[in-house]
C-alpha cells in the first residue's frame, strides 16, 4: 500500500519496493537451483568507514535472506593497494564466484581506476568496469549500476514515464549521476528524457532544477535542494545519504540531499531519507549477482 499525505504527494517506499524485488528474485533463484547452481557474490571492503561498514554488512544480510551465498572479504586500509589487486585475481579465478563488488571508496593511496578495471566484467556486478560503462552509454546495458537502475524501478512503481519529461541530475560521480543520466536519455523503457546534468560548476542551479520534471539529487551536499528550487508537480528522487551529527543514539541522523518537507509542498512524488533509494541499491546488487550467475551458467532465469 502505498503512503499519501494530506496533499497527496505519494511517499515512495524504497524499502516496499526493493522487498518486492528480492521477493520476486526467488523463481530466478530456483531456475539456478534447478540447474545446481548457487549465485554466490563476494563482497570486499577495504575502509573502516563506519557507513561502508554497515553498507556491506547489510548487503550480506540481503543475500542471506534471498539465498544468494555471500562471500565476506575484508582487507586493512593501511594494506599496500596490492594485497587488494591479488584478492581481486583470486576472486576473479574462483569458478564459485559469480560477482565481485569492491565497496567504495577505497582509501586514498588505492587507485580507484585500476581497482574497477581489475574486476573480470562478467563478474562486475556493480557495473563500473569501463566495458560495462561502454556497454550502458551504447545502449546495450549487461549489469546497470545498482542506484540508478534502482531508481529506474521507483520511477516506475510511482508511475511516473520519463518519457518526454525534462530530468536533471545534480552530481555527476561515477557511482549514480553519470550512469543515471545515461539511463535517463537512452532511446528505451524508462528513458527518453530530455536530460540536465548539474554540479558543482554548475551556474544557476536553482534556475536549472525549477524547470525540471524530475529531479535526482546526488550531489552528497545534505538538504542543498529545497522547495523554493522546486516547481509543482515535480517527481524528487534523493539519492543523499549523509550522516549529520544529533543528538540520537547513534550520534547522527541521515539527512538527504534534498529538504524533505519543503520539498515535499512541491513535489507529487518524493522519495525518503532513508527507505528510499538506500533498499534499492542493494536489490538491484542482488538482481544484477542473479542476472550475472544465469549469464556464466547459460540459465536462461527470469528476472523481475
Ligand atoms: N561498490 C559500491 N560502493 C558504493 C555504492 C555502490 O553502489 N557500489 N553505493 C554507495 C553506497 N551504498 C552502496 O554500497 C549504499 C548506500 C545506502 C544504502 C542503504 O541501504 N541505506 C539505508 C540506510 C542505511 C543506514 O542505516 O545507514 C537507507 O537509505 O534506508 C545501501 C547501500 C557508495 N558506495
Amino acid at each position: 500500500m502505498r503512503t499519501l499525505t494530506y496533499s497527496m504527494t505519494e511517499i515512495i517506499d524504497g524499502n516496499r519496493v526493493a522487498q518486492s524485488i528480492r521477493d520476486d528474485l526467488s523463481e530466478a533463484i530456483d531456475e539456478l537451483e534447478d540447474a545446481d547452481v548457487t549465485p554466490t557474490l563476494a563482497t570486499v571492503l577495504m575502509s573502516d568507514d563506519p557507513a561502508s561498514e554497515t553498507y556491506v554488512s547489510m548487503k550480506q544480510d540481503d543475500c542471506a535472506e534471498v539465498g544468494i551465498e555471500a562471500i565476506d572479504v575484508e582487507i586493512d586500509p593501511d594494506a599496500p593497494a596490492e594485497e587488494l589487486f591479488d584478492e581481486i585475481d583470486r576472486l576473479n579465478d574462483d569458478e564459485n564466484v559469480n560477482g565481485i563488488l569492491v565497496q567504495m571508496p577505497v582509501p586514498d593511496h588505492v587507485d580507484k581506476q585500476s581497482v574497477l578495471r581489475r574486476i573480470d566484467p562478467a563478474k562486475d556486478v556493480d557495473g563500473f568496469h569501463p566495458e560495462n560503462v561502454g556497454r550502458l552509454v551504447a545502449g546495450d546495458a549487461r549489469y546497470k549500476p545498482c542506484t540508478p537502475h534502482g531508481i529506474q524501478k521507483l520511477l516506475e512503481d510511482a508511475g511516473v514515464d520519463p518519457e518526454g519529461k525534462d530530468a536533471v541530475v545534480v552530481g555527476r560521480s561515477d557511482i549514480v549521476g553519470k550512469p543515471m543520466a545515461n539511463l535517463l536519455v537512452q532511446k528505451a523503457e524508462g528513458g527518453n528524457a530530455t536530460v540536465t546534468v548539474c554540479h558543482s560548476r554548475t551556474d544557476d542551479l536553482a534556475a536549472k532544477t525549477r524547470e525540471a520534471d524530475i529531479v535526482v539529487a546526488a550531489a552528497g551536499v545534505p538538504e542543498m535542494i529545497d522547495g523554493d528550487m522546486l516547481t509543482d508537480g515535480v517527481t524528487v528522487i534523493d539519492v543523499g545519504i549523509n550522516r549529520v551529527d544529533a543528538d540520537t543514539e547513534k550520534g547522527y541522523e541521515l539527512v538527504g540531499d534534498v529538504d524533505f518537507e519543503s520539498a515535499k509542498e512541491k513535489a507529487n512524488a518524493i522519495t525518503p531519507v532513508p527507505g528510499g533509494v538506500g533498499p534499492m541499491t542493494r536489490a538491484m546488487l542482488l538482481y544484477n549477482t542473479v542476472k550475472a550467475t544465469g549469464l556464466q551458467h547459460n540459465v536462461d532465469v527470469t528476472l523481475p
